[in-house]
């Protein structure tokens, strides 16, 4: 058992409600979703396609408003985005300005903050390049890297931020498999490392197995959470060898059912 599992409430949603649109062109997203996210905890959201994990993690992050309910963060509800709260995007091209460099966008995410010149922001972002592999291309543009190096410069523009709550909508979905692998990995370091409550949501469910202590289900649209299962896999999780583990293939074969309909 992950003594993270059993940590303080960091984020909770009660009585999550959201509809868009009214009328015909009523679209119901989220019905009645009730989430702690503890503290220090790696929690991955899955759930059948447009089922509303996206609306779900915009709410929690202050980005959207529920029709119902409360979003609280260390007991504050959040109306809009708190400091603290940093959320990774599916689509790393478009969050990347592609007129700056790749230290430049790092930097951004420090440099507003008062008190913070230029050359201090682009010290310290440093730093969290070279945590992500990329010391080496500080000078480049977005457009020069491969996705994979594109979303590891994202990663690290969140880092920088020093987030107390990292909330990661689908971030490895538009990379190959073998980047998506190595993201894995990072993301588990950096993790492991800095502490920070990770919320990730996929379609994925061995992306979540081998991310998460805690793994929320989600039904079809309207989302309720159906289900929540502990991993309670070993960590570090390597990649070869923790999905031969008989825990991890009874997980997978689970998620899966639930995922396709059979159990959920
Ligand atoms: N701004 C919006 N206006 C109207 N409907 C919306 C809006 N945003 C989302 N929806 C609808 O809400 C539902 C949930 O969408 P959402 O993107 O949250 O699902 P998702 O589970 O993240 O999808 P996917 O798995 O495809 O990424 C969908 O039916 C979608 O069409």
């Amino acid at each position: 058992m992950n003594a993270r599992v059993n940590s303080p409430a960091d984020l909770t949603l009660s009585g999550i409600g959201k509809t868009f649109g009214s009328g015909s062109a009523q679209t119901e997203a989220l019905a009645e979703i009730e989430l702690e996210v503890r503290e220090g905890e790696f929690l991955a959201v899955v759930g059948p396609s447009g089922c509303g994990k996206s609306t779900l993690l915009q709410i929690a992050a202050g980005l959207a408003r529920p029709t119902r309910g409360t979003v609280r963060f260390h007991g504050e509800e959040v109306t809009q985005p708190p400091p603290g709260i940093v959320y990774l995007f599916q689509q790393y091209g478009k969050s990347l300005f592609p007129w700056r460099t790749v230290l430049d966008n790092v930097a951004f995410a420090v440099e507003h903050r008062p008190g913070m010149s230029r050359a201090r922001a682009r010290d310290s972002s440093r730093t969290y390049l070279d945590m992500v592999g990329l010391a080496a291309f500080a000078g480049h543009f977005p457009a020069q890297l491969s996705g994979g190096m594109q979303q590891r410069v994202t990663i690290a523009r969140a880092l920088a931020a020093q987030p107390r709550v990292l909330l990661m909508d689908e971030p490895f979905s538009s990379v190959d498999a073998l980047t998506r692998l190595e993201l894995h990995a990072l993301v588990q370091n950096l993790w492991q490392k800095h502490g920070f409550t990770a919320v990730l949501v996929t379609h994925d469910a061995d992306e979540a197995i081998f991310l998460a202590d805690r793994i929320a289900v989600l039904s079809a649209r309207p989302a309720r959470v159906v289900r929540m299962l502990e991993t309670g896999l070993p960590r570090p999780r390597d990649r070869l060898e923790t999905p031969q583990i008989p825990r991890y293939l009874d997980l997978r074969h689970e998620l899966l059912a639930m995922l396709l309909g059979h159990g959920a």
